[in-house]
């Protein structure tokens, strides 16, 4: 007779970066208090979200995110194999989320930031600093997917109105956004003490002060757009998310942003881009992987 193998089996690369990219969304969602977004204590500016189906929506982007990571280990290589590879399979995860949330819209934007970046990973997991991570993930989105769909998505049409070119060139860019403003303020804030729920959303804050956050642009326009980045440079000069009075402006930073409808959930998706770095560099991609 064979005893039972209760071990428990080291994870494959790509069982571990889908890990810490789930990881990385459900400690976004959970983040309280997010001006506008949906976090602990509501909805935020939205009324066809709650936090129940982010979390369900981020658990279904799992396996998305293994097969991206899969792709990248068997390709081995920045090319546009791999890149119209993780298109289809950003596609196919597009469709498990709006299956799981009945056809909203939970984390569109999400799917393309960690997409990249977990493909990025994979691609090398010896090299896993936050600069070389993303420097592959912005090689990676700057090659064409000839299968992907042009839609006229609410991104598109604020390219055409304001010419902000959000998601895809940020990721261009190679994540600007959290080279220079989360990750610095996320490790800034932690060193002075702040505590880690707090240094969460200074980096949040910082994200905003200089995003061009489409979701913002399509839902309030230049005046909100104007209002987030004003506003969250207010509460970091206030002294950011630790300080009365920080504290005191980032409550009205959520009462202003709420009534402009103006809901920066990309802003959000590279938060959660800045905590899947931060936890790569920290405790490194390989370690409970094989
Ligand atoms: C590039 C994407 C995000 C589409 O961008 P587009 O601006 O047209 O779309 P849309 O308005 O639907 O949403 C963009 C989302 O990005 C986020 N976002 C908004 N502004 C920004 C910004 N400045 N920077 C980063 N993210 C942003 C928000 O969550 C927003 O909801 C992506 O969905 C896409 O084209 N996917 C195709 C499939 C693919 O190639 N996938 C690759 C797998 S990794
Ligand atoms: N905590 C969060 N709260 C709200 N949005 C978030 C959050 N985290 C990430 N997001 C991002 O915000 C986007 C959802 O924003 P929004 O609802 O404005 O999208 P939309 O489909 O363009 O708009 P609408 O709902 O007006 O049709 C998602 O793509 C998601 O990635």
């Amino acid at each position: 007779m064979h005893a039972l193998n209760l071990q428990a089996q080291p994870l494959s690369l790509a069982d571990r970066l889908a890990d810490l990219a789930v990881d990385a969304l459900i400690d976004e969602a959970d983040l309280s208090p997010k001006p506008a977004l949906v976090d602990r204590r509501g909805n935020g500016a939205h009324t066809d979200l709650h936090l129940g189906l982010m979390h369900a929506s981020a658990l279904s982007l799992w396996p998305a995110f293994k097969e991206m990571a899969e792709a990248a280990v068997a390709i081995g290589e920045v090319d546009s194999t791999l890149r119209e590879a993780i298109g289809r399979i950003g596609r196919e995860g597009e469709q498990a989320m709006l299956t799981t949330t009945n056809g909203v819209n939970t984390h569109r934007g999400a799917i393309w930031a960690l997409g990249l970046l977990v493909t990025a990973a994979a691609l090398e997991p010896q090299s896993s600093s936050a600069n070389a991570v993303t420097l592959r993930a912005a090689r990676l989105a700057l090659l064409e997917d000839r299968y992907a769909p042009k839609p006229l998505s609410h991104g598109a049409q604020v390219a055409l109105r304001y010419g902000a070119r959000g998601a895809r060139e940020e990721a261009q860019l190679g994540f600007p956004s959290v080279l220079q403003r989360g990750l610095p303020q996320l490790k800034r804030s932690r060193a002075n003490g702040h505590g880690e729920q707090n240094a969460r959303l200074d980096a949040l804050l910082a994200i905003m002060t200089n995003l061009a956050d489409t979701c913002v642009l399509y839902r309030a326009g230049e005046e909100g757009l104007h209002a987030m980045q004003s506003g969250a440079q207010a509460v970091l000069d206030a002294g950011g998310s630790a300080s009365l009075s920080g504290r005191r402006r980032l409550h009205e930073l959520d009462q202003q942003l709420i009534a402009l409808n103006a809901s920066p959930g990309g802003a959000a998706d590279l938060l959660a881009a800045t905590l899947l770095l931060d936890r790569i560099e920290r405790d490194g991609i390989l370690q409970g992987a094989f």
